[in-house]
């Protein structure tokens, strides 16, 4: 079974990916890591003539090891860089083929991003596009964020938030709009483990309708 998960900055798809992939026994990929990777590795030449072409040689460079710091990679300041090498054509090309052996690996998978739905696994069993309003997804990162003991500016973050949002949904290359056979869940007023019960729900839903022939969305 393959499960894509969609949505914008802080909604909560990574958590509620990684819940389904435990409730279902299934591997999960964030695929924000890959493009946060490529931006990290690009960082210090932002804004310069030499930024695109470096940051198509960084997404086909791209290994596991550059996914392993964690506490860089998953930084606002890095959720930036990663929206800005995201609009370039070739970065997202070179990074397809990991993410569709991923889905497609025995077993299935669940995967987490903005285009899994509608460019990566348009065939997914189940598709999930994860909404919660602006303000609230603010406040989970801002507290996300202080957890680590960073220092937070919620104006400023609700911006960046906004601003990151704006590139993903603008982006000609990319794929980020709610595929027409995805769900919609807005976890606004939910909290994590009703979110969840609520993913499991749609899941259970469809592939229940599926083996009876029918569809869901
Ligand atoms: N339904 C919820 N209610 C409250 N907090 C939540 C909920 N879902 C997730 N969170 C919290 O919000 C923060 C952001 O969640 P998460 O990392 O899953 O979002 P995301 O959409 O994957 O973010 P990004 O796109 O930036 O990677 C985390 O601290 C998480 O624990
Ligand atoms: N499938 C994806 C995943 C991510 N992006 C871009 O990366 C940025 C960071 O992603 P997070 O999920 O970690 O927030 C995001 O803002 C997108 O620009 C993408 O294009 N496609």
């Amino acid at each position: 079974m393959i499960i894509a998960v969609d949505g914008p900055a802080a909604s909560g798809k990574g958590t509620l990916a990684a819940g389904l992939a435990q409730h279902y026994g299934l591997p999960h990929l964030d695929t924000g890591l890959l493009y946060r990777a490529v931006g990290l590795a690009v960082a210090d030449g932002v804004d310069t003539p030499g930024f695109e072409a470096a940051a198509i040689a960084a997404a086909r460079a791209l290994d596991a090891e550059h996914l392993e710091d964690l506490a860089s990679l998953t930084s606002a300041d890095t959720g930036v860089l990663a929206s800005k090498v995201a609009v370039i054509a070739e970065v997202r090309s070179a990074l397809f083929d990991f993410q569709r052996n991923f889905a497609t690996q025995p077993g299935g998978a669940v995967l987490d991003g903005r285009d899994i739905g509608t460019k990566i696994c348009p065939d997914a069993d189940v598709k999930l596009f994860i909404q919660a309003d602006s303000k609230a997804r603010m406040e989970r990162r801002a507290r996300q964020l202080e957890a680590r003991g960073v220092e937070v500016d919620r104006y400023a973050l609700f911006h960046q938030i906004e601003e990151r949002d704006a590139r993903d949904m603008l982006n000609p290359n990319g794929g980020f709009y709610q595929a027409a056979d995805a769900h919609l869940l807005d976890t606004t007023q939910l909290g994590i483990e009703a979110a969840l019960r609520a993913a499991i729900a749609i899941v259970d839903r469809t592939m229940a309708l599926k083996a009876g022939g029918q569809t869901s969305s």
